[in-house]
């Protein structure tokens, strides 16, 4: 007999399969899509899920009696395609998309939405008869500044067993204040009381590079099982909105540098004078992770350059080495930024399954602001799926949750730089970011 768990995940398991199978098929009766490419697409999809699901040679032969089976076939033939549907959304396949959205589709999505408000109360009652304690956090973002880490935390919270500080934007700050000498009670007190369900989680941007190189050391000793959230993202567009950030904050060292001068003098400034320090150590280096001597360099060098850390926060190669010393990939996550522009909802659907929570929060509840074009949260309800529901711009605008106002400047073209100096920036940072997307074993598309 197979325990309810496991056969959850071979059900899973064979539905994307399926998922996958069905669309290769389609498509190649289908001259009007490029085959070859989505085949591919559907075969990594299932690769990625295939190592995800299952590891062992016994789980496959497994997985074949299950494909055999007409009776499975029909009861997974409606899950298949509401997932097909937001596959082929999430690959952009809007039109292969449409084909699938039929009404069968909005009552499969009706009977989604009940088994999620079902979960959904469970976690509540569970909230309400079980002893809620001051916790250490299970999930730490740690950065990267400006690479969209509000976003990350404002739309993660959305998860009913997701708990973060009530502080500013869930930012804790304790690893580069003082606080962190106090030890883990001094921590926990920072975290609403949670259940053993639940996860505290907080992000504080500049953990990231702190200039206290011991800082994953210390994370790692006093939260060991915590998780970790990297969010990185195009270093020279990073620059530029943390240029914009700083230019808000004229008490700050970096706030100072750029009130008194352009972006575009910054760079001219400031690009010269870190090719040559980098030059100078880089002479004896081997690797980054044995190049400790500039990883320290980096880190410390906004105390006696100010504004400096508007560039080096971005040489992420260097940054990571400490992290990668004590965590490894099962405890780490590194998203992407850009991709969190673009596609919101599927990475925050790529985390809860990271973290290992069930899937509350769907690629579904997001949707663009028709003036920013960002992505903000509604989560989805019967209500939308309503063919006669029509919704106005303006009643759009006033159902949408967005991030604050001090986000979303730079990245949707409301500050410029001039292409000459993005270009000097995204120049200096190539090798850096070729090396970082060694590193992590994927290539960004940031050059
Ligand atoms: N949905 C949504 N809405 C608005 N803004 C979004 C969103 N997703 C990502 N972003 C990008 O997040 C950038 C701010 O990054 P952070 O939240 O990490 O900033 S901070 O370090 O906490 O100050 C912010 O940078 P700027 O464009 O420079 O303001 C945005 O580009």
């Amino acid at each position: 007999m197979l325990k309810g768990g496991e056969t959850k995940r071979r059900t899973i398991f064979f539905v994307i399969i399926l998922v996958a199978s069905i669309l290769v098929m389609l498509l190649e009766n289908e001259e009007m899509y490029d085959v070859e490419s989505m085949s591919k697409f559907a075969n990594s999809f299932v690769e990625k899920h295939v190592r995800y699901q299952y590891s062992e040679k016994q789980d496959m032969k497994n997985f074949s009696t299950y494909w055999k089976s007409q009776d499975i076939l029909m009861k997974l033939a409606g899950k298949i395609h509401s997932t097909a549907t937001s596959t082929a959304l999430q690959g952009g396949f809007t039109d292969l998309a449409d084909d699938f959205n039929s009404d069968n589709i909005k009552t499969l999505t009706k009977k989604r939405l009940e088994e999620r408000e079902a979960k959904i109360e469970e976690i509540y009652d569970y909230r309400k008869t079980h002893l809620s304690l001051k916790h250490l956090p299970k999930v730490i973002g740690i950065g990267v500044k400006k690479c969209g880490t509000g976003g990350l935390i404002t739309f993660l919270a959305k998860h009913p067993l997701i708990r973060i500080p009530k502080i500013y934007s869930g930012e804790t700050s304790f690893f580069v204040s003082e606080q962190y000498k106090k030890g883990p009670y001094a921590y926990r007190s920072y975290f609403p009381p949670t259940n053993e369900m639940e996860f505290g989680m907080e992000k504080t941007p500049i953990y990231f590079d702190s200039s206290n190189i011991n800082l994953a050391s210390t994370m790692k000793k006093m939260v060991p099982k915590a998780k970790i959230l990297l969010m990185v993202c195009d270093p020279t567009m990073r620059s530029f909105s943390d240029y914009n950030y700083e230019d808000q904050h004229p008490d700050s060292p970096a706030g100072i540098v750029a009130r008194q001068n352009t972006f575009e003098e910054f760079i001219d400034t400031y690009v010269p004078k870190m090719q040559l320090l980098l030059q100078q150590i880089h002479d004896n280096r081997t690797s980054y992770a044995d190049d400790y001597k500039t990883q320290i360099m980096l880190r410390g060098l906004r105390k006696t350059i100010p504004a400096a850390n508007l560039i080096t926060t971005g040489l992420y190669i260097y940054h990571i080495q400490t992290w990668k010393t004590f965590y490894d990939k099962s405890n780490f996550l590194i998203v992407d930024g850009e991709e969190f522009i673009k596609n919101t909802g599927a990475v925050i659907e790529q985390i809860q399954e990271f973290l290992g929570i069930p899937k509350l929060v769907w690629k579904e509840d997001f949707v663009k602001h028709p003036d920013t074009g960002f992505y903000c949260y509604r989560k989805l309800t019967e209500k939308h799926l309503n063919s006669s529901y029509v919704e106005t711009d303006d009643e759009l605008r006033t159902s949408l949750k967005c991030l604050g106002k001090t986000k979303g400047h730079t990245r949707n073209g409301a500050k410029h730089a001039s292409p000459e100096a993005l270009g000097k920036l995204s120049q200096f940072y190539e090798l850096y970011n070729r090396a970082f997307y060694q590193e992590t074993g994927k290539t960004y598309n940031w050059l």
